[in-house]
């Protein structure tokens, strides 16, 4: 018997030393995946592709049935690696390739045309530009330096500044503003119809939990900080010498209910799965990207994750065969409850999520202020 368990302890011992610890670390995620995942089949190494064409159209004239067609494919996905590619989600074009174009000049001014909007009063108020370096989404990598630039475009005011005043001078940067604007009822049309999806997927008592407490979609003059916001990560030359640690975005998990984002074709981002693998999302042409911020994450009790990315600077070899970067443009949607809105687990916390339960009802506005002021500790 003693022989027996000594030769165990021996075995297991040999085989640990043999493995190398990454190893072991991943193993150790596997089995915790194992244990957590009961709804997903599939260890999610992709981000899967959700087709939205049964609910295209306005939120209030989409049927039971619609949702029903979509429902178990966008839940999965959420609650699978946190992240899916929306496709055929019935937003214009000729929209979204506005904000692209009124993003790139704006972005190529000499920087001190930009400077004039830098923000005023954060956390009280996000709008305006970020210089690059200035914002640091990696809480755990202080040192490190992300060298995006980015426009943030707040919905509700606030008793800040004009808007007027506060958005680039139409001479020079005509339908900036505008352009942001026209796009916004749009994804508020369609952040709508996820929250309901996903109300519907999580069997909630109430299939309009989510939009209540959304009602900022649609109506500005309710205090949120729900806000657009365009990153454009320049080229870096090749000969630069780049800061320790830099990085286009630094790993993070967004921070209130829902993120939708457009990407240019020039790819770098990456989802971080439940092994600890990075998976890539890849661009697909007129997708958008969806995925559950910290907020969505302690409401559903982890069941809808906040998952990890990053944005890493792609290489690749030119003629002289040095490494080269691309210029990438990007823009997001970050939805976030009403201000005032009070944020608990309302489903029983998931398996391997056992620290929401540990974590005190967060306010939206206070929760956005201090991941605000985290972030932005080195820059204003
Ligand atoms: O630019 C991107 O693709 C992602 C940026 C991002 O994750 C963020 O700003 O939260
Ligand atoms: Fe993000």
């Amino acid at each position: 018997m003693t022989i027996c368990t000594l030769t165990e302890q021996n075995t297991t011992s040999l085989y640990v030393q043999l493995i190398s610890v990454a190893e072991l670390f991943t193993y150790l995620r596997r089995i915790k995946y194992f244990r957590v995942s009961k709804m997903s089949q599939e260890i999610p190494h992709w981000i899967p592709v959700v087709d939205l064409s049964p609910i295209r159209g306005e939120y209030g004239d989409i049927t039971k049935e619609a949702y029903a067609k979509v429902v178990t494919q966008l839940g999965d996905a959420m609650s699978g690696i946190g992240f899916c590619y929306l496709v055929n989600h019935g937003i214009e074009t000729a929209k979204v390739d506005h904000v692209y174009d009124v993003s790139r000049k704006f972005f190529a001014k000499p920087i001190q045309y930009k400077r004039k909007y830098l923000k005023v009063n954060p956390p009280e108020n996000f709008h305006g530009y970020t210089e690059p370096g200035a914002e640091l989404l990696n809480e755990a990598e202080k040192n490190s330096t992300e060298l995006r630039e980015v426009w943030d475009m707040w919905g509700w005011w606030g008793p800040n500044k004009s808007w007027e005043e506060a958005c680039p001078d139409p001479v020079e940067s005509p339908g900036f503003t505008e352009a942001f604007e026209a796009l916004r009822p749009e994804m508020d049309n369609v952040s709508k119809k996820l929250f309901k999806l996903l109300a519907l997927y999580l069997q909630l008592d109430d299939e309009d939990f989510f939009i209540k407490r959304h009602r900022n979609l649609g109506d500005l003059s309710i205090p949120c900080q729900t806000q657009m916001r365009s990153m454009f990560y320049d080229v870096v030359s090749p000969d630069a010498k780049l800061p320790p640690g830099a990085i286009r975005c630094g790993e993070h998990s967004d921070w209130g209910s829902i993120t939708l984002l457009f990407q240019d074709s020039v790819g770098g981002l990456e989802v971080q799965n439940v092994l600890g693998e990075w998976v890539q999302a890849t661009p697909i042409p007129d997708s958008i990207i969806l995925n559950s911020g910290q907020l969505m994450e302690l409401w559903t009790g982890g069941r809808l994750h906040a998952a990890l990315h990053r944005v890493k600077i792609p290489e690749s070899a030119d003629s002289s065969g040095k490494l080269f970067q691309q210029p990438r443009q990007s823009f997001i949607y970050f939805v976030n409850p009403d201000g005032p809105e009070r944020v608990s687990p309302v489903l029983p916390i998931r398996e391997g999520k056992e620290e929401l339960a540990t974590k005190p009802t967060l306010v939206a506005f206070d929760h956005y202020k201090a991941r605000i002021v985290e972030a932005t500790m080195l820059g204003y």
